[in-house]
């Protein structure tokens, strides 16, 4: 198997009292979905922010591997080298779509200022990619000058997906992509993801604490709770046959519901 991409060590965080990271070690791969669950507070949105830089842990450490084989220690590397990272070789889908898209700015601009920002410069090019993306997350290309406040919640949400994989980025952070859309928005978005994330080969690092999706779109789970991983593996050797009593519970809750 090829190098990890990102991989992290001995990660600790604590907020005073609360223990939001214990030892915590975890690699993603070139072209590999791995879902992170566990129930609310047990630090799964912690462990994003600090894997993708914006937080800095306590102890232990957070390296990226350039395409070039160099290892970059994630925390080191300053934010502007970050910054440039997450327009280049990282994206991030937020929650909420108003946290990933500027909402003051056409559809069309939102997809192709992220092409411009990776240098692309012809007018006419930029337009017929953005175009295209938008028809490729179902939005219709007709939309193109309309503001995302113009949008549902599913439309915004497929927007800011087009916005972070117009650029193809190796390594894909998502909090929660489906989280507060409608039971049946969320299934055709999932969809959508795993289709996307399939045909471009990218990494991706899903919080979720819908075992449902974890199932749909990742190769490997990583289940935590207060701030450890207790459990992870192969989502089917996970899912089918959790060794972990809070695994165990996890799962049944889903096949009660
Ligand atoms: N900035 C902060 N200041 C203080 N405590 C925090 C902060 N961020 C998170 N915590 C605490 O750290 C723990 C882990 O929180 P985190 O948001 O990572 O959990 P989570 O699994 O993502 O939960 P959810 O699914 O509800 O988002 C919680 O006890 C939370 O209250």
């Amino acid at each position: 198997m090829s190098a990890p991409l990102l991989e992290a060590e001995g990660l600790r965080l604590r907020f005073g009292a609360v223990v939001a990271l214990d030892s915590v070690a975890i690699d993603v791969h070139p072209g590999e979905v791995v879902a992170i669950v566990g129930e609310s507070g047990s630090g799964k949105s912690t462990l994003l922010r600090v894997l993708a830089g914006q937080m800095r842990p306590d102890a232990g450490q957070v390296t990226y591997r350039a395409p070039d084989g160099t290892p970059h220690p994630v925390h080191d590397m300053g934010e502007a080298a970050l910054r440039r990272l997450m327009r280049t070789d990282w994206g991030f889908v937020h929650q909420h779509a108003r946290d990933g898209l500027r909402m003051g700015v056409s559809a069309g601009g939102n997809v192709g200022e992220r092409l411009m920002a990776v240098g692309a410069r012809h007018y006419g090019n930029i337009r017929g990619e953005a175009a295209e993306w938008l028809r490729r997350v179902e939005i219709d290309p007709a939309r193109i000058d309309h503001l995302p406040r113009t949008f549902s919640g599913g439309m915004q949400q497929r927007l800011q997906i087009a916005r972070t994989l117009v650029t193809r980025p190796r390594l894909v952070f998502m909090d929660e992509p489906t989280g507060g859309l409608d039971v049946s928005v969320q299934a055709r978005l999932l969809d959508l993801i795993r289709a996307l994330v399939a045909d471009l080969g990218i990494a991706v690092l899903l919080v979720t604490h819908d075992i449902a999706a974890a199932r749909l779109l990742a190769h490997r789970i990583m289940v935590m709770r207060h701030g450890q991983v207790v459990e992870h593996g192969l989502t089917d050797r996970v899912l089918d046959d959790p060794q972990h009593p809070y695994t165990q519970l996890l799962v049944s809750s889903v096949l009660a519901a």
